[in-house]
């Protein structure tokens, strides 16, 4: 599908801009912060959540200061859209973390149906305990399960669909070096 890059362009220069670069490194030290006081012991398996989680990984991790491992797992709802559908696995975890502290690295939990679905495939392959780090919590009453939160959460916002920080619109600004929400959505 060809996409209208004036389009993408012009959905940036309308964003409303709900966190500045700024005010999301703050976030991002203070759940590094957290997680070296809690899994600095605990030898975790870290998975970043394809694609989304990229950046927040790619940010996160050198402010952690204890060994760990690294790996990926890519399952993705929303496919370029702006309303999540089924849950579709790309990629799922290669390193093993049977008996393993694990702790996966997201961008946003909206309604939480990614987060659980991986949690829960988390825990049946025999993880010991599983931890999620998010960028973002959206704030509404949509959530999936609403007792499935996350352990680290770096910043909340209204319910509006943004992107910026890993997050896209139809595939495009990832790269913005912010949290901006869409103009009407
Ligand atoms: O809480 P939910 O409503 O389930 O939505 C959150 C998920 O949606 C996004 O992934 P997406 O499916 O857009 O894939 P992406 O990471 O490749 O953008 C985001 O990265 C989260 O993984
Ligand atoms: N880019 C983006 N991805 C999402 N996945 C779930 N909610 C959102 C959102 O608001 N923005």
């Amino acid at each position: 599908m060809s996409i209208d890059l004036a389009h993408v362009r012009q959905v940036m220069a309308e964003a409303d801009c709900l966190y500045s670069e700024d005010q999301v490194e703050a976030a991002i030290d203070q759940v590094a912060g957290a997680i070296n006081g809690e899994l600095a012991e605990r030898n975790p398996v870290v998975f970043c959540v394809m694609n989304g989680g990229l950046i927040f990984a790619g940010k996160l991790l050198p402010k952690l200061s204890f060994p760990l491992e690294l790996s990926y797992l890519h399952a993705t709802r929303y496919r370029s859209e702006t309303t999540g559908g089924e849950l579709f696995w790309k990629a799922k975890p290669e390193i093993s973390f049977i008996d393993r502290d694990v702790l996966i690295i997201d961008d946003i939990l909206d309604e939480g149906y990614t987060l659980g679905a991986i949690v829960d495939f988390c825990r049946h392959a025999g993880a010991a305990n599983v931890h999620v780090a998010v960028l973002i919590d959206k704030d509404h009453d949509r959530k999936a399960r609403p007792d499935l939160k996350a352990d680290y959460v770096g910043l909340s916002c209204i319910d509006r669909y943004i992107f910026g920080y890993g997050m896209d619109y139809k595939g495009y600004w990832r790269n913005a070096p912010g949290i901006y929400a869409v103009k009407g959505l």
